[in-house]
């Protein structure tokens, strides 16, 4: 018999379930060090956000098939280590999406009423009616920055109480937030005129303290932000000292950016921040949910059948699996390149089948380039499961072509984004030793193997111009692994496309379209 460990606490609902085909162990709170001694004898693991699924605990878990994430984020397991090791991760995208929500408009009321204060006033004997006088939220306008599952459900709840809402979310349809009610706007203007501001956003790079001292000034002086999604996405120094100062009115946080929360000047501001510990998910159902849905896929890949919500490797059955693998990495590599291309939303994918690939099962390639495709706004959250539903929801329409006269390679798939920043192709195929090579970017050919870290430019072909651009890198200290020029015709327009061993500095972008000759420079992480 199989056997599982449940390193979390996790509902009865889901161990029940385990326990019909695997001997389950529930041993929360081990040390790293514990775990690593002991991963070796299990199959698969369950955890929530406590566990810590580190490279070293995955090597040791030799016997490992899956990790389950009873929640959304998977930032707690290192999802490239186990896909190294083909081990299938799974979560729950959605069983604790209505309790994260409540949170958050939970928080909001607390904050406009003052409620907590209140009620720790009235239990320490008092009876105060001036200090926590509170302020409504009918009609008043609520700027929801993510409008995804979670930001969704806040903003229908809001509108039925009657606010007003903004949403900021550049991945997003305007058809789909004018659907939810919602008036699309940047940043900058959600930030000037909300009088609340909730944040639903998922934590990368691009996200990382995306509210700071600066976007915090924006804000009106009688205006309250909620966190209910991820840590760090808010500068917490800036926050607590923009509460403090009366620049804003309040701020109430569920997530932070080390957890458990440490020493913090947030602890020390009264009643306009409202402090919880990471308890967004935490209702019975939610649990019930999560717990059931990633019980039941644990269950499922022990039993040797598809997951339905893998995060790293798709919820199709292992012959097809192990036949179309190699082109489904390329889809999504090119889905990851074309949508960073595009950048800002895109509104049209068109996935053209070439050469053998023309007579090949086409819906799992579509399927992995969009979850390329969306890879940037939705990171681990975008699976082989949801990636067209979602790609339904922010608008996308999916154009499908096949050529199956193409004879460059023996199969290539071609991918062109067209959104609101313009259009852009890329074409790939598999050489040599099933090898993912780009062989086309915007028309120009090039025969390049991608990288993690690229640089691509659009720039006139002319002498000294590679130079310029290598010296300019030199000058912030970027490395080139490997570059590569591929234009039509000579001097005419050409495509460079580079592989530099670190991410480019911020900045630098601007800088090389200074260079005379390059009109255009994308950066882009595979
Ligand atoms: N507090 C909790 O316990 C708890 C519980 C569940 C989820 N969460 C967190 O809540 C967040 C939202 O979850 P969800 O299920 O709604 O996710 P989702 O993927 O459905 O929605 C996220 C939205 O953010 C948008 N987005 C991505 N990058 C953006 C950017 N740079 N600027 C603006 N918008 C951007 C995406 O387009 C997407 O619409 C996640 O961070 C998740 O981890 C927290
Ligand atoms: O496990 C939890 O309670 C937190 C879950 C939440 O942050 C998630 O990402 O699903």
């Amino acid at each position: 018999m199989s056997k599982v460990l449940v390193s979390d606490p996790i509902d009865q609902a889901g161990i029940d379930i385990l326990s019909q085909v695997a001997t389950v162990d529930v041993n929360t709170g081990l040390k790293p060090a514990e775990l690593i001694e002991i991963i070796g004898q299990y199959d698969a693991l369950m955890i929530r956000s406590g566990t810590r699924v580190t490279q070293e605990i995955i090597e040791a878990g030799t016997q490992l098939k899956i990790i389950g994430r009873a929640g959304v984020g998977v930032d707690n397991v290192d999802v490239p280590a186990a896909t190294r090791r083909g081990i299938v991760v799974v979560n729950s995208p959605e069983g604790n999406t209505i309790a994260a929500a409540e949170h958050a408009l939970a928080m909001m009321l607390s904050l406009s009423r003052h409620i907590p204060d209140a009620n720790a006033s009235v239990k320490r004997g008092e009876w105060d009616r001036k200090t926590f006088v509170g302020a409504e939220v009918y009609k008043k306008t609520l700027g929801v920055v993510g409008l995804g599952k979670i930001g969704s459900h806040v903003a229908t709840v809001a509108k039925a109480m009657g606010m007003k809402l903004l949403a900021y979310d550049p991945f997003i349809s305007t058809e789909r937030a004018e659907q939810l009610g919602c008036q699309l706007v940047d940043l900058d203007l959600l930030m000037q005129q909300s009088d609340y501001i909730t944040l639903h956003i998922p934590k990368t790079p691009e996200t990382t303290h995306i509210i700071n001292a600066t976007t915090l000034a924006k804000m009106k002086p009688t205006a309250r932000i909620i966190n209910c999604a991820r840590g760090g996405i808010i500068d917490e120094a800036a926050l607590a000292a923009a509460v403090k100062e009366g620049k804003i009115a309040g701020a109430a946080l569920d997530v932070f950016e080390s957890e458990p929360l440490g020493e913090s000047d947030l602890r020390a501001i009264g009643k306009d921040i409202i402090l919880t510990p990471h308890l967004g998910a935490s209702t019975t159902e939610a649990q019930v949910n999560v717990a059931i849905d990633v019980a039941e896929q644990i269950r499922d890949v022990l039993l040797g059948l598809p997951a339905r919500s893998a995060v790293n490797i798709p919820g199709l059955g292992p012959d097809v699996l192990e036949e179309l693998k190699p082109y489904m990495q390329l889809a999504e590599t090119l889905g990851k390149l074309v949508g960073q291309l595009a950048g800002g939303r895109v509104e049209l994918l068109t996935v053209r089948l070439q050469g053998e690939l023309a007579t090949n099962k086409s819906q799992p390639l579509v399927i992995a380039s969009l979850k390329g495709l969306l890879h940037q706004a939705l990171r681990e959250r975008v699976n082989y499961v949801n990636a067209n539903i979602e790609a339904k929801e922010r608008g996308i329409r999916v154009i499908e072509t096949r050529d199956a006269s193409a004879r460059d390679y023996a199969g290539s798939l071609r991918l062109e984004a067209t959104g609101t920043l313009g259009t852009h192709s890329v074409t790939g195929a598999l050489l040599g030793d099933k090898e993912i090579h780009l062989t086309d970017v915007d028309g120009f050919p090039i025969n390049v193997p991608p990288s993690k870290y690229m640089l691509f430019t659009l720039h006139r072909d002319m002498p000294g111009i590679i130079g310029k651009l290598g010296s300019l890198l030199g000058s912030f200290n970027v490395n080139i692994a490997s570059m590569q020029v591929g234009r039509k015709i000579v001097r005419g327009d050409a495509v460079m496309a580079l592989s530099i061993d670190d991410p480019l500095p911020d900045g630098i972008l601007a800088e090389i379209t200074k260079v005379p000759g390059i009109r255009d420079a994308y950066t882009v992480t595979l």
